[in-house]
């Protein structure tokens, strides 16, 4: 039998869509979720943020808040509350609107549809059916850490490691978030592989997404690295990646590869130029505006 479920529609300005969503869940809304009030308008906003980072905003110029109440007595009574407060005198409540339960998590789940990453490998959730092409399938959902396939760096890697194929030395997968360059790299064949991260959640995250897909990883903190590799994956950001430069091409075996994501096209050079000590980087792809970097040490 499915429940419903009472959402709370709340009109609000840019600068007010961090207090009300955090109010919002204190005053106990199972779930907040922030959108473009002006959403299929000519006023219609993009907001672009770096993988792994905050988006440069947490809302638009006029968001829409939705908070899910287990009832409609709760919703209305966090409406009250909040709007008794000096500084939302100018929200407007949009509505109440009654949600089933199971239509709430299926508009969800229709946010993530399958990824081909290439014609025959695919990252599709636990609740998708596999695609008829699918030769190589990596089960996914999205969850706390970075990596479900949809980013362009992400993306990008994989491709680059679904043409290289099965690596038989040992791989580092340097910021793993989701795990998912560890797991793709597993999938296709490797059978030594490392998977670090700085976050705790992630190590969690990664550890969970390896069993779901049957994939020996060794996981944890980035001091579990050790030794040499023959294949070095990061995605992570300029400037993190430029401070890792030591470290990580002193994880590279002499024909080892390396590959750093998380790169916009105007840092490529520097980059580039950063790593040069150690081994020579160029553009192996390039997708909106991100480019993958890859090189080869002697
Ligand atoms: C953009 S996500 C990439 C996740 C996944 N590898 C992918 O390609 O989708 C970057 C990850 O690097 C981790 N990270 C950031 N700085 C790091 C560092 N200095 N050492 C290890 N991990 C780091 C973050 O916690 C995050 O999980």
């Amino acid at each position: 039998m499915s429940t419903a479920l009472v959402e709370l529609g709340l009109i609000c300005p840019q600068d007010r869509v961090e207090w009300v969503s955090d109010a919002l869940m204190e005053l106990e809304a199972l779930s907040v979720t922030v959108e473009d009030a002006d959403a299929d308008s000519p006023d219609e906003q993009a907001l672009f943020g770096e993988p792994g980072m905050p988006v440069p905003r947490a809302g638009w110029e006029r968001s829409i808040v939705k908070a899910l109440f287990p009832d409609e007595p709760s919703a209305q009574e966090a409406a009250t509350l909040l709007l008794a407060q000096a500084w939302a005198h100018d929200l407007h409540v949009q509505g109440l609107v009654t949600v089933d339960e199971q239509d709430w998590v299926r508009i969800t789940q229709a946010q993530f549809a399958p990824v081909p990453i290439t014609e025959d490998f695919w990252i599709v959730p636990s609740w998708h059916d596999t695609p008829a092409q699918a030769r190589t399938v990596m089960r996914l959902d999205p969850g706390l850490a970075f990596g479900t396939g949809t980013h362009p760096t992400t993306r990008m890697c994989l491709r680059w490691l679904a043409r290289h194929g099965r690596e038989d030395g040992r791989v580092l997968d340097y910021g793993c978030g989701s795990g998912i360059l560890a797991i793709a790299t597993g999938l296709l064949g490797a059978q030594q592989i490392d998977a670090v991260d700085i976050d705790p959640a992630a190590v969690t995250a990664t550890t969970h997404n390896a069993q779901a897909n049957g994939v020996a990883l060794h996981v944890g903190l980035p001091e579990l690295a050790q030794g040499q590799y023959q294949l070095v994956i990061a995605n992570i950001l300029a400037t993190p990646l430029k401070l890792l430069a030591p470290l990580l091409c002193g994880h590279l075996a002499p024909g080892a590869s390396l590959l750093l994501a998380g790169l916009l096209e105007r840092q490529a050079e520097e980059l580039a130029a950063v790593y040069a000590p150690w081994l020579a980087l160029s553009v192996a792809d390039q997708e909106d505006g991100w480019v993958l970097l890859s090189g080869r040490k002697t």
